[in-house]
C-alpha cells in the first residue's frame, strides 16, 4: 500500500516537504545575533547579505496575515527561489530560497488566531520559525487589531501564539514592546512565555516611545532576569555603529540574544567581526543579490538610499535618485555589464514574472509592453548607443542644453537640423536623434519624452567631439 501511495507525485511532494522539514535542526534562539524584522528592508537580497555579513538569523518584513493567505506558493526554478505570489496582480509577497531557510523567520502582522495558523501552515516548509507582531504602533496595525493592539489585550495575543505553538512543526515567537510597568511588562512577557513560545523579541521601548528616545535595557534586564525563556533584545540601534556595540547592548540588557534594525538598515556590514565594509562595496554585493534575485527596483532603490543616507545630496546621489529600473541603478555602481547579462540569462531561463498568475486584463497589457520593448530593441539597429542620463541641473542655462547645442552647431556647419523620434515603453522613454545621416540614442530610459530628447542629444554631441567626457563625468551627467 505504502508502496503505491509513494508511487503518486503528490504523496512524493509532501513527504519531501514532510522529510525536508523534520530534518532541518530547530532554530535556536540563543546566542544570536539577529537582523529585525523591517518593513521594506527586509527583503530577500538583504537578508542575505545580513548572512554572508555573520548575522545568524534573518527576519522578513512584516507581512500580513491575509495577504499571505490568499498567495499562491510557486516554485521560480530560473531563479531557485519559492515565491509567494498575489494572484490579483501577480505581485511577489513574499520570496525565498534555499540559502536562508534553515535562518530564516517570517514576521506576521495578525488578530485572527485561526487565520495564522492557516498561514502558518502554508509557509512552515519554507521558513524556521514564525514570529507574530506585537510591538507595532502604526495607525495600520492598531485598527486592525494587530501589533502594538495585541499588547492591550494578552487574552488574545496568547490565544494566537498557543494555536500557532501546538499546530505548527516550527518554532513560534513574539515581538513585543515594554509596558509603561515594569511588573506589568514582566506579567505580560510569563503569560506569553506560558504559550509556548521559543524566544520573545523585546523592543526596549513603551508604545508610545518613538525611536529618537532612549531604549530601556534595565527594563530588559530585569525581565531576562524573572523569566526563562531566551530574550531577544532590540531598540539599540541608537548606539551602535559597529560590532562591537552591538555586543554592548546584549550585555547592558542581559539578553540571550540581540535584533540589530535601523543600524543595520544603513549599514548591514554591522553584523561583521572584522570591521564594517566600505559603503560602496557594499551596495555593489547588495546590488548583485537585487539581480540575481530579481528583486523589485523601487525596493533595492529604498535600501539603497538607506545606505547613501546624505550622500543623495552629491552629483552621483541625485544621478542615483532619478534612476527607475535596476539596470540604471546599476549602471551607477559599474554593475550594468552585470544587470543586462543576468536579466538576459534569466529571461532565457523562463523567469516568467508575473505571468502565470496574472489577470487577462494585466497580462494583455504587459504583452503589449514585451511587444514594445522588442519593437524598440529592433529599431535600434545601426543606431549609436551610450548610457547618459540627462540630469538637468547640471545645465546653467538653456542656452547650454544638448538639443540647443547640437542645434547651433548644425547651423555653423551647414548642416540640416537634427530631428528626433522617441519610443516608451510603460512610463520610460528613449529617443532617437537623426543628424547628419547618422542615428543616435542613450541607452539610459528617462521619466518623460523631453529629456530622453537631450539624452540622445547628448549622445550624438559626444560622437562628434562636442563633448568631452572627463568634465562631464565630474559635473555627474555621464555613466559609461
Ligand atoms: C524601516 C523600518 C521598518 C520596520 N519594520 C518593522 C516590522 O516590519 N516589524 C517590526 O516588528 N518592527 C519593525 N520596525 C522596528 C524595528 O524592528 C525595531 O524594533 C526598531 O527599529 C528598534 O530597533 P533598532 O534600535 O535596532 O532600530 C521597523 C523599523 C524600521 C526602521
Amino acid at each position: 500500500m505504502l508502496q503505491l501511495l509513494s508511487r503518486s507525485t503528490k504523496w512524493h511532494s509532501f513527504l519531501n516537504k514532510f522529510q525536508n522539514m523534520k530534518s532541518r535542526p530547530k532554530l535556536d534562539y540563543r546566542n544570536k545575533l539577529i537582523l529585525a524584522p523591517m518593513v521594506r528592508v527586509g527583503t530577500l537580497p538583504m537578508r542575505l547579505l545580513a548572512l554572508e555579513m555573520g548575522a545568524d538569523i534573518v527576519y522578513t518584513e512584516e507581512l500580513i496575515d491575509l495577504k499571505l493567505i490568499k498567495s499562491i506558493r510557486r516554485h521560480n526554478p530560473a531563479l531557485g527561489t519559492v515565491d509567494f505570489v498575489d494572484p490579483s496582480d501577480g505581485t511577489v509577497v513574499f520570496r525565498t530560497c534555499a540559502l536562508e531557510t534553515s535562518r530564516l523567520v517570517l514576521q506576521m502582522g495578525t488578530s485572527d488566531a485561526a487565520r495564522a495558523l492557516a498561514v502558518g501552515k502554508l509557509l512552515q516548509q519554507d521558513i524556521s520559525g514564525l514570529d507574530i507582531n506585537m510591538g507595532c504602533p502604526k495607525e495600520f496595525s492598531i485598527k486592525g487589531g494587530m501589533g502594538a493592539a495585541l499588547l492591550a489585550n494578552p487574552d488574545k495575543a496568547a490565544l494566537i501564539l498557543r494555536t500557532l505553538c501546538s499546530n505548527l512543526d516550527i518554532p513560534v515567537t513574539c515581538k513585543i514592546r515594554i509596558l509603561p510597568d515594569l511588573d506589568d511588562t514582566i506579567s505580560l512577557v510569563e503569560k506569553l512565555a506560558d504559550t509556548g513560545i521559543a524566544a520573545i523579541g523585546i523592543h526596549a521601548r513603551t508604545r508610545d516611545e518613538r525611536p529618537q528616545h532612549r531604549p530601556h535595557p534595565d527594563v530588559l534586564r530585569a525581565v531576562a532576569k524573572a523569566v526563562s525563556i531566551p530574550i531577544i533584545a532590540n531598540g539599540g540601534s541608537r548606539n551602535m555603529q559597529k560590532y562591537e556595540d552591538i555586543l554592548k547592548f546584549q550585555l547592558e540588557c542581559g539578553a540571550d540574544s540581540v535584533m540589530v534594525a535601523r543600524a543595520a538598515q544603513i549599514n548591514v556590514s554591522i553584523f561583521r567581526r572584522d570591521g564594517l565594509l566600505p559603503m560602496d562595496e557594499l551596495i555593489e554585493k547588495y546590488l548583485r543579490l537585487c539581480v540575481d534575485y530579481d528583486n523589485a527596483p523601487h525596493n533595492a532603490k529604498y535600501c539603497v538610499q538607506n545606505m547613501l543616507k546624505e550622500l543623495q545630496e552629491t552629483p552621483r546621489g541625485k544621478r542615483f535618485l532619478q534612476c527607475q529600473t535596476l539596470q540604471q541603478i546599476c549602471e551607477i555602481w559599474h554593475l550594468g555589464d552585470y544587470c543586462r547579462r543576468k536579466q538576459k540569462e534569466l529571461r532565457t531561463l523562463g523567469n516568467s514574472g508575473r505571468a502565470e498568475v496574472e489577470p487577462p486584463e494585466a497580462q494583455a497589457k504587459r504583452q503589449k509592453m514585451e511587444e514594445a520593448a522588442t519593437a524598440i530593441t529592433d529599431d535600434f539597429e545601426g543606431v549609436i548607443c551610450r548610457s547618459m542620463p540627462f540630469l538637468r541641473s547640471t545645465y546653467a542655462s538653456d542656452n547650454h542644453l544638448p538639443k540647443t547645442v547640437l542645434y547651433v552647431y548644425a547651423g555653423r556647419t551647414g548642416k540640416s537640423p537634427p530631428c528626433y523620434e522617441t519610443q516608451q515603453c510603460d512610463k520610460l522613454f528613449r529617443a532617437i536623434c537623426s543628424y547628419d545621416g547618422q542615428r543616435y540614442s542613450s541607452t539610459f530610459w528617462e521619466k518623460n519624452k523631453k529629456q530622453a530628447e537631450q539624452g540622445a542629444a547628448l549622445v550624438a554631441l559626444l560622437h562628434l567631439g562636442q563633448l568631452q567626457e572627463e568634465p562631464l563625468r565630474e559635473n555627474g551627467s555621464l555613466i559609461n
